[in-house]
């Protein structure tokens, strides 16, 4: 797992560096030539004669691109600098830019000039970094100057691309999209949340020795970023059961889901939960302890599909973790079955799991039952995507001076998370493209892998009976009790991500390819 941090945050490591005199620019500037020679090489397969044009605003962003030029031009690059902005309404020039900068790459045999030549292979876009403020057109920028982005040429952003708020992800006017950022120190939330992802294209990080800096934020006010490259503890949480395993040790995953309404979402999140491997999963329906017959519809087609699930009407029975409410619906029995089932795990300290309808039935009178299921050492998971935070936002946020946004310097979804994990005093998996996960204790992680063939009626309701089954299987009895609740969220979310890529594997798919993949993943990961 890597970190992300704001754009505050980095500059704030930077100073005592910059204070003594470490050459943080020429560390970043070389790191972003070591990358444009290997696009180079990939693209264009040579180096020297090749054109490469940055795009230069007058700050420390433009900078790191002037060194970069310089060390191209020792490369045997043909190196051109065009300096882009505007100081007072009169456009810059190369004498506004930074000074050393500019005197490296002109000793070295590069060039300042007005237009990208156009035979240029790539374009650095280094007109702001994080000292951007308010809002930029780009193209706008570009075309006021007179200069065009040849359509064939690579786009290289320097550490964010220009226009981009770094820490938020917004882009409050146009940018002008990277095929790749190279980004300095550590990585930026607004490369990975907002707009951000859209427009940064792959994204590669240079140490430039912050590390140890950065290391001293405090975990709640950082973020762990799971991406293609680093794995979440999927392996660690849905291991294969130990030798002695009994069905009762291996964790009893509770599921109250489903309705006549949408019968699918019981079958789909039962499926889940049944492929990672549990002891045994236990269906039940949202009527009262006598059952009826519309009830029974659904949990016919449960064990039609899952002869192995035990299906009843009955909440006081074994659960090592309960999930509720994917498809329920409104039906007039939800209510009374998600109150009992939230006084039962208080009792008994379980994790629940509130997805779909049953986040709709969350208010404020809750907070106490999830303060007591956490002080009986069970744990809370909120599953909603956008909308759904929004509905619990208006619900549980309306008290006048809730609104505080005017103070936030976190991308939104991040603060949303964030805000309503607090409030509420559990975690809340934010669906979305990238999946932000938040504790009550302002802990969170990133999951940027899951792709968008996620997007699919059902996948949500496979994520919740991952989720289920991350929590129940991971109690202190099966030894993976050092995982804490924000770990198992975050492989349940990883699992979901690498069973979407498998799935697609074989062509578009609905959701009930996902469980299936997901045996194939855990089969792999056992490897
Ligand atoms: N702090 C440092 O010394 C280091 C910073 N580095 C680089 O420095 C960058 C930050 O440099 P700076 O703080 O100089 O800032 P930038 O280079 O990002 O931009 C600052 C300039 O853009 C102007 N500006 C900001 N918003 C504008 C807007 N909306 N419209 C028009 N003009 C606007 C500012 O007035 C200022 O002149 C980082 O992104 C990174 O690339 C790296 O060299 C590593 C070391």
């Amino acid at each position: 797992m890597r970190w992300a941090y704001t754009a505050e945050q980095i500059r704030a490591a930077e100073q005592p560096l910059l204070a003594a005199g470490e050459p943080l620019m020429r560390r970043a500037a070389y790191g972003l030539a070591q990358q444009i020679l290997r696009l180079l090489r990939a693209r264009h397969s040579r180096v020297s004669g090749a054109t490469v044009a940055a795009l230069v605003g007058k700050g420390n962003n433009g900078g790191d691109a002037l060194w970069a030029l310089a060390f191209l031009r020792r490369r045997g690059v043909h190196a051109v600098a065009i300096p882009v902005g505007a100081d007072h309404g009169a456009a810059i020039t190369a004498a506004d830019l930074h000074a050393e900068g500019r005197d490296a790459l002109l000793q070295a045999g590069g060039s300042m000039a007005t237009h990208v030549p156009e035979d240029t292979a790539v374009v650095v876009d280094a007109i702001f970094g994080t000292g951007f403020r308010g809002s930029a057109d780009v193209p706008t920028m570009l075309r006021d100057a007179g200069v065009t982005v040849p359509e064939h040429a690579v786009v290289v952003a320097c550490d964010v691309p220009s226009g981009l708020n770094a820490s938020t992800g917004e882009i409050p006017g146009v940018v002008l999209p990277a095929d790749l950022t190279v980004t300095f120190g550590g990585l930026k939330t607004g490369l990975l949340l907002g707009e951000g992802p859209r427009v940064a294209g792959r994204v590669e990080l240079i140490d430039v020795g912050l590390e140890p800096l950065l290391g001293e934020t405090p975990t709640d006010q950082m973020v762990g970023v799971f991406e293609k490259d680093t794995s979440a503890p999927v392996g660690a949480v849905f291991a294969p059961p130990v030798w002695d395993a009994h069905k009762y040790s291996r964790g009893v995953i509770a599921i109250s889901a489903g309705s006549p309404q949408y019968p699918g979402a019981a079958v789909l999140t039962v499926a889940a939960a049944v492929a990672t491997g549990v002891g045994m999963v236990r269906w039940v329906g949202v009527t009262g302890d006598d059952g009826d017959d519309d009830s029974d519809t659904v949990s016919a087609g449960v064990v039609a599909a899952h002869p192995e699930v035990i299906a009843g009407h009955e909440a006081d029975g074994r659960a090592d973790a309960w999930v509720l409410g994917p498809g329920w619906g409104t039906g007039e029995n939800v209510h009374a079955r998600y109150r009992q089932v939230l006084d039962l795990a208080g009792q008994r300290g379980t994790p629940v799991v509130l997805d779909a309808s049953a986040l709709e039935l969350i208010n404020n009178d809750d907070v106490a039952r999830f303060a007591e299921i956490r002080r009986a050492g069970g744990a809370v998971v909120l599953t909603p995507h956008a909308g759904e935070l929004g509905r619990l936002e208006e619900r549980l946020l309306t008290e006048p001076g809730a609104d505080d946004s005017h103070g936030r310097v976190d991308a939104v979804e991040l603060w949303r998370a964030r805000r309503m994990a607090a409030h509420v005093g559990a975690h809340v998996l934010l669906k979305g493209p990238t999946t932000v996960i938040a504790a009550p204790d302002g802990q969170a992680r990133l999951d940027t892998t899951g792709g968008p063939e996620l997007a699919t009626a059902g996948s949500g309701d496979t994520l919740a009976g991952l989720v289920g089954s991350a929590l129940g299987r991971t109690l202190p009895k099966t030894g993976s009790g050092t995982l804490d609740t924000l770990d198992k969220i975050a492989a349940a979310v990883r699992l979901h991500a690498l069973a979407g890529r498998r799935a697609q594997q074989y062509g578009p798919f609905g959701a009930s390819a996902l469980a299936p993949a997901v045996r194939e993943v855990l089969a792999e990961v056992g490897e």
